[in-house]
């Protein structure tokens, strides 16, 4: 079937949660450049890199079809965690992530020739006092290389979150209530 829709994406999080809407969607690659800018507060950031990822998305389709884009941060005192660059990067994270809360951030933008929508998901998660010992094992699984803040609460990480308080999607990279949403209000107005 021809799809309605792109998703600017490279994480198969992303692809295997648009999968659950009722959407018939293609992916696009959209490399861009993640640097955080001098004084860019943490929402900014990610809806600036959640558009620039649907526009960099759309300009490889010539603007042919609207285009998803996401962006997911770990937020700790206003610091923004992205994914760790080596272990002792990881380390130093979730040191920091141990025995408190943190806000997850996941912006979604899906722009179009005529439009640009978006929306942004925050959740606290909490996560339980974690030790030198589990985070050493945590790391040898590999699943904390590629994924914000350093942990997937979809994966291994799940025994160490004690609650969440917002979207559990949004927390894994794709908030599907909001992300229905902008999918609705882009049909209205096609
Ligand atoms: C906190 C958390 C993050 N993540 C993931 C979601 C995102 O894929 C990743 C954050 O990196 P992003 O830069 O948001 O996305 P990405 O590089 O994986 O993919 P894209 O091509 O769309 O830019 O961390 C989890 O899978 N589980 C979690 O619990």
């Amino acid at each position: 079937m021809y799809p309605d829709i792109a998703l600017a994406s490279a994480s198969p999080r992303r692809r295997e949660l648009l999968a659950q809407l009722p959407v018939n969607f293609t992916l696009v690659s959209a490399e861009i450049d993640e640097s955080v800018l001098a004084g860019e507060e943490p929402a900014s950031y990610v809806s600036r890199l959640a558009l620039q990822k649907a526009q960099a998305g759309a300009n490889k389709l010539n603007w042919q079809l609207p285009v998803l884009g996401a962006d997911t941060s770990v937020i700790l005192d206003k610091q923004i965690l992205g994914k760790p660059e080596s272990k002792a990067h990881f380390m130093q994270m979730l040191r920091q992530l141990s025995g408190r809360s943190h806000q997850v951030l996941t912006a979604v933008a899906i722009v179009s020739a005529g439009q640009q929508l978006q929306a942004l998901s925050s959740t606290e998660v909490w996560l339980r006092p974690l030790s030198d010992t589990e985070l050493d094992a945590y790391w040898q699984s590999g699943e904390p290389a590629d994924k914000a803040g350093g942990y997937g609460i979809q994966g291994l990480a799940a025994r160490f979150v004690e609650k969440i308080h917002g979207s559990y999607t949004g927390v894994v990279g794709l908030p599907l209530c909001e992300t229905e949403r902008l999918i609705q209000q882009l049909r209205r107005s096609a």
